[in-house]
């Protein structure tokens, strides 16, 4: 790049088109600005591409491959069935496309202008973006915003690197069901394919370092989602001290691990890395704009999410953000009204999750270890999924509904639904808590029968403790 050509000016530049990202563009855009946004390979970022739909399409597959084993259950007979990855994979791909498709639209209808390119700052809010043909465009922006996400990390085990793991980008292009699949961490991503995998087939073995799976968690969570794993037929090798890898994935490997003291080794086909993330700010040029990190890498922000860099925003997990879709969508909200003249903050937004295991597991709030720690008094209603008559009809009747109610004014502190619909009741009780309603406002009302929401009648019906 000739140091002496002049960028080309923009209201806001964009590096990264991720949820938060994208919304900046639309909206920016449609109200007559000149946006533009970098963007290296994914159009819309991981949750379209590689995250969550083509997972939860995956493990969608998979719950139909669950039915189908099931199905003497439903009173129907199926003589034999087959599982085609390739065809799973077409279905994800198609689904992809489609949301491609629709970005695309979106970015033709505002008027954003979407770069294909592999972006860096060579400046204070100047970026270099290299398009594949290695062609080279200088962008300033009034106003620039970060929004370069995570990847998979690959730690530092002898031999994990040489095993071309598989991450979640190639676990969601398998054409094949691993004949031993282990997958290398208990979280969100590592039980989500852990048990879809195993539903498709593959003998399946979940390793994690610590003595549970998701340890942040309730204790009856931690049961509930152990013991789904166990009665599915995965392995689950906990505080698990992992020493070495050999092999390759997708031929033969080999992790050798102490669990407990003793020194123990296991054989599989493939390895998947869920062990967590690393923020893409690695050679993107920060220092030459006054942006600081964090020890981990992530950009500092403070709460309205200004970086330390005049004019330079930051947004989605690569801001240190909680790692999920609907939090980059409401960092979008925070900087457009920052950058529009108002004041708007992250602190305090709920911060909602489901995972989507079948069942589900789904939380907004606060747990019972959170309220013990902080010495919060609180009253805990409970019922088990089987008190719930859609469960029943349904026969999904696996896990329990809880919630946490602040003991001095009937507000809902915390609630947690491992079970059938999770993500959609815990919608209905996070409604209630924005509004600020007493439980007993879900208690009494008229919800229709059977629907899933209804079983919060008899939640909070039940005998609190
Ligand atoms: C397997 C999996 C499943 C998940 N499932 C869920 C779920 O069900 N629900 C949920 O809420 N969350 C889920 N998440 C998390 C969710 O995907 C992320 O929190 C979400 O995508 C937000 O990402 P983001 O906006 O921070 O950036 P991203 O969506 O990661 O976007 C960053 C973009 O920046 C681009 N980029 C990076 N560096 C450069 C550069 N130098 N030049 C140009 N472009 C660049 C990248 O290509 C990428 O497209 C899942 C994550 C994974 C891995
Ligand atoms: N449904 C959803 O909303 C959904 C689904 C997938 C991912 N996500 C998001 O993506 C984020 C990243 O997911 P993730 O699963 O990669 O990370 P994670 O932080 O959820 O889990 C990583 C797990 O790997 C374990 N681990 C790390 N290093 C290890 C080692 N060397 N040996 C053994 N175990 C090790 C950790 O103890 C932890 O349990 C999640 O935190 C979540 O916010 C959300």
């Amino acid at each position: 790049m000739d140091p002496q050509s002049q960028p080309e000016v923009y209201d806001l530049v964009i590096l990264g088109s991720g949820a938060g990202s994208k919304l900046l563009a639309w909206t920016f855009a449609g109200q007559g600005r000149r946006v533009a946004v970098v963007e290296r390979k994914y159009v819309g970022g991981a949750c379209p591409n590689i995250a969550c739909l083509p997972s939860k399409n995956i493990v969608h597959s998979a719950q139909v491959a669950h039915y189908v084993r099931r199905s003497e259950d439903f009173g129907i007979s199926i003589d034999s069935f087959r599982i085609k990855m390739p065809a799973v994979r077409d279905r994800k791909r198609k689904m992809v496309q489609g949301l491609v498709d629709t970005h695309l639209a979106l970015y033709k209808e505002s008027g954003a202008e979407l770069i294909m390119a592999s972006g860096k700052f060579v400046g204070p809010k100047t970026l270099e973006a290299t398009l594949s043909d290695g062609t080279k465009r200088l962008l300033r922006g009034e106003n620039v915003v970060i929004g370069t996400g995570t990847h998979a990390v690959v730690e530092d085990i002898p031999g994990l690197r040489s095993a071309q793991p598989l991450t979640h980008v190639e676990a969601l292009e398998l054409d094949v069901v691993p004949e031993h699949l282990i997958v290398l961490g208990a979280g969100h991503v590592g039980l989500e394919f852990a048990q879809a995998m195993r539903r498709f087939g593959s003998k399946v073995t979940l390793l994690d370092r610590n003595h549970c799976v998701l340890h942040s968690e309730d204790d009856d969570v931690i049961e509930g989602l152990g013991s789904l794993l166990k009665d599915e037929g995965v392995d689950l090798v906990l505080n698990a001290k992992i020493k070495s890898i050999s092999g390759v994935s997708g031929q033969s490997v080999r992790v050798t691990l102490e669990q407990n003291g003793v020194a123990k080794s296991l054989e599989g086909t493939h390895i998947l890395v869920a062990a967590g993330r690393v923020p893409n700010t690695k050679d993107i040029g920060l220092e030459l704009t006054g942006v600081e990190v964090t020890e981990r890498g992530y950009i500092k922000v403070n709460e309205r999410l200004e970086t330390t860099a005049p004019g330079i925003w930051a947004v989605g997990e690569v801001a240190g953000s909680p790692q999920f879709t609907h939090i980059s969508e409401d960092d979008f909200r925070v900087v457009r009204d920052n950058i529009l003249g108002g004041h708007r903050v992250t602190t305090g937004r709920q911060v909602p999750f489901c995972l989507f295991t079948d069942p589900e597991l789904a939380r907004v709030g606060m747990t019972e270890k959170e309220a013990k720690a902080k010495g919060i008094a609180y009253c805990l209603f409970k019922i088990p999924m089987t008190s719930m008559l859609r469960a029943r009809s349904l026969m999904e009747t696996r896990g329990f509904l809880k919630c946490l109610v602040a003991r001095d004014s009937d507000h809902i502190l915390g609630f947690v639904a491992f079970g059938v619909g999770a993500g959609e009741i815990m919608g209905c009780v996070q409604i209630a808590m924005l509004g600020g309603m007493p439980y007993t406002s879900l208690r009494e009302a008229v919800l229709a029968h059977p629907t899933i929401p209804e079983g919060l009648i008899s939640l909070f019906s039940s005998a609190s403790s």
